[in-house]
């Protein structure tokens, strides 16, 4: 995207004599007003690419802003150049100039041959075409007959003038012997400002082709069938004109009425490309020939400058400030040149080819090779994470069920060794009974006591009388019941125990079932044998105590390996969160990539595409050139056959001379 380049050119006073009240002051690239004091006058004040004063020729213009367009048309640029101004204000000087100082077409023609023949590595074909618009009509100025041409437009050639000649030239000179042609064709008419005034709008115009000479030489293979093709339009507008100024009446003021029309459209073409993108809207290029035939040129695919031309003198001061409002409206324009190149099929596939390299290169250049496997390698992390996760979670489960079992039998064991203390602690009282009754036995010979007295001792319980008591070794002849030695054929056992703890006569009691209605001896002999027995069997108990004990040791280490176990389990906890953690980080890398992947995929399609549009403009431009290559070699034959012809006729054959 490029500005278009604007510049402003004073043409030398013609009122020298005249006393002004204002003046124009040109400071470097600014253009302002004052009062004759010297007082600027407000808002009126332009800065513009470059401001030409009264001095400048048309080599200096040429040099600042002609030339490097034409020199960018030789290398495939579209390029226009067009002088706008009042009418009178030095636009043909500007353009065509004088023999003294020639103009910007002369000299472009000149520096395009000369810079063609600089350009040793590419061979050139360039064709003139020079036209004219009058009263909004195109007429060809090398061709006499050849009027009202009609503006087309195709793919191929974009916007065209249907059947315009265009010569092919070989040399400056050859380009202004046509326009020479040309500029006896073209409309002047005189008015009351300019004795020649041009009445129409002039475009003349270089078709510019160029191909690689020697590719395999220069080394530019890929380029070998591409052929650059540029248009350079070089335009001289009509002058805006004051109907009242230039006392134009009949064909001159249906003239002046067209210029002004037409000017007026390019004024609003120009001013609605200044604008805002957004805000821009329709431009109105199809409202008149001029603005449609230099649409490309006008925010399109060209290098474009406008040399805007000012007549000094104070009664021109409304027109010039007109004048210089269009130019401040056309510096806001952009175009956007680019190299016209056409190629072949041959050259296209070639250059297809290298692009698709170019792009694979990319490709591999933005690492895509190494994306694709780190992708694949964060796949494979990724599968295995999850397989880890997976057996960890199978092992965390395993730990804990086996922990649940661990738990379960310390309780068990836990409860045994409760019911076991409690069991001791009952026969320890059994034993301090036994000594009681040791006792009384000593006293029994100073008390002489009756059976029934026995049952009235003090510790003398009342039986409840639904508490049976199996005693399965009661022995009838002992008449007394030995301690249960299995509980599991007591009726009760907790009852058992309630009744036991810490109540030695509980035991007589118990012995005096009403079933039974067993005999109570209070002989001496009995209580120590039943002592013994039941110290013998608390010495089993106390045996079994210690095993149980020696299971306490065990459910310790059981205790500790399940410490153990929670502590691995935890850490196994915290391995499968960083695990966790890090196949989140990986799939977030995958994605990312994935869509980089994307992304160059897209591009590529993209370039694809516009590689098949070229494809189809070069055939149809291929065909276009085969046709006219046919056209030129059946003109060629014809007139080679011509020549023959003429050859032949002219030389007298030998039987003539004998004759
Ligand atoms: N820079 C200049 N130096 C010398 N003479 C000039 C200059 N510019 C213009 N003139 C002279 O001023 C006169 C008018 O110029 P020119 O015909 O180029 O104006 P114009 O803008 O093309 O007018 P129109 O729109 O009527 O065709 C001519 O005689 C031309 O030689």
């Amino acid at each position: 995207m490029e500005k278009i380049s604007v510049a402003v050119r004073f043409r030398p006073s013609t009122a020298l004599d005249l006393p002004e009240d204002r003046k124009w002051r040109v400071e470097d690239n600014r253009i302002s007003l004052h009062l004759l004091d010297g007082t600027p006058i407000s808002g009126v004040s332009f800065a513009f690419d470059h401001v030409f004063d009264q001095s400048s020729t048309n080599a200096t213009v040429y040099d600042l802003l002609i030339k490097s367009i034409i020199h960018a048309a030789v290398n495939g640029f579209n390029g226009t150049a067009f002088a706008y101004g009042q009418t009178s204000s030095g636009k043909t000087f500007t353009m065509n100039g004088s023999e003294d100082d020639p103009g910007i077409i002369p000299l472009a023609v000149k520096d395009i041959f000369h810079t063609a023949q600089m350009t040793t590595d590419r061979e050139f074909l360039i064709r003139v075409s020079y036209m004219e618009i009058y009263n909004e009509e195109i007429n060809d100025l090398l061709t006499l007959g050849n009027q009202k041409l009609p503006i087309h437009e195709s793919l191929e050639r974009g916007i065209f003038v249907a059947g315009l000649r265009e010569e092919i030239v070989n040399s400056a000179e050859q380009v202004f012997e046509l326009i020479k042609l040309g500029e006896a064709n073209r409309h002047f008419g005189e008015t009351n400002m300019n004795v020649r005034s041009s009445r129409s709008h002039t475009i003349f115009r270089m078709v510019i082709e160029s191909s690689v000479k020697d590719p395999i030489s220069s080394g530019d293979v890929s380029n070998a069938d591409a052929i650059r093709v540029s248009v350079l339009n070089l335009v001289d507008l009509a002058g805006s004109e004051r109907i009242a100024k230039t006392g134009a009446g009949g064909v001159r003021l249906k003239e002046g009425k067209h210029i002004n029309k037409s000017l007026m459209i390019l004024g609003n073409v120009i001013n609605k490309l200044s604008e805002n993108g957004k805000q821009r809207g329709h431009i109105p290029y199809r409202d008149s020939k001029l603005t449609r035939i230099l649409q490309p040129s006008l925010g399109g695919n060209a290098k474009t400058s406008i040399i805007c031309t000012v007549a000094p003198e104070e009664v021109h001061i409304e027109e010039s400030r007109g004048t210089l409002q269009f130019a401040s409206g056309a510096k806001r324009i952009t175009n956007c040149a680019q190299v016209n190149e056409i190629l072949t099929d041959a050259a296209l596939l070639k250059r297809q080819k290298l692009e698709i390299e170019e792009l694979r290169r990319k490709l591999q250049g933005s690492h895509s090779e190494v994306l694709e496997q780190m992708i694949l390698k964060q796949r494979n992390d990724m599968h295995k994470s999850e397989l880890d996760r997976e057996r960890l979670a199978m092992e965390l489960e395993e730990e804990r069920k086996s922990r649940e079992a661990l738990e379960h039998c310390i309780k068990e064991q836990q409860k045994k060794i409760d019911n076991l203390t409690s069991l001791a602690n009952s026969s320890s009282q059994t034993r301090s009974s036994a000594k009681q009754m040791a006792d009384l036995r000593n006293t029994s010979d100073e008390v002489i006591m009756s059976q029934e007295d026995v049952f009235k001792t003090p510790n003398f319980k009342e039986k409840p009388n639904d508490f049976v008591v199996k005693r399965s070794n009661c022995s009838r002849d002992l008449e007394s019941s030995p301690p249960p030695d299995n509980f599991a054929n007591i009726a009760d056992e907790d009852l058992w125990m309630r009744l036991n703890k810490g109540c030695t006569t509980d035991l007589d009691m118990l012995q005096m079932t009403p079933d039974m209605k067993c005999q109570s001896y209070l002989s001496s002999d009995i209580s120590v044998g039943l002592a013994l027995e039941e110290e013998i069997s608390n010495k089993g108990r106390c045996h079994s105590l210690e095993t149980e004990c020696g299971f306490n040791k065990q459910l310790e280490a059981s205790k500790e390996q399940c410490a153990a176990l929670e502590r691995e389990c935890n850490l196994l906890r915290g391995e499968n969160a960083s695990l966790m953690h890090g196949l989140s980080m990986s799939k977030q890398d995958v994605e990312l990539l994935t869509a980089e992947k994307e992304e160059l995929l897209k591009e590529l399609n993209i370039e694809r595409q516009k590689m098949k549009d070229l494809k189809e403009e070069i055939h149809v431009f291929s065909l276009a050139f085969s046709q006219r290559e046919g056209l030129l070699t059946s003109l060629y034959s014809k007139s080679k056959a011509m020549v023959e012809n003429l050859k032949a006729s002219q030389v007298p054959t030998p039987e003539l001379y004998d004759c």
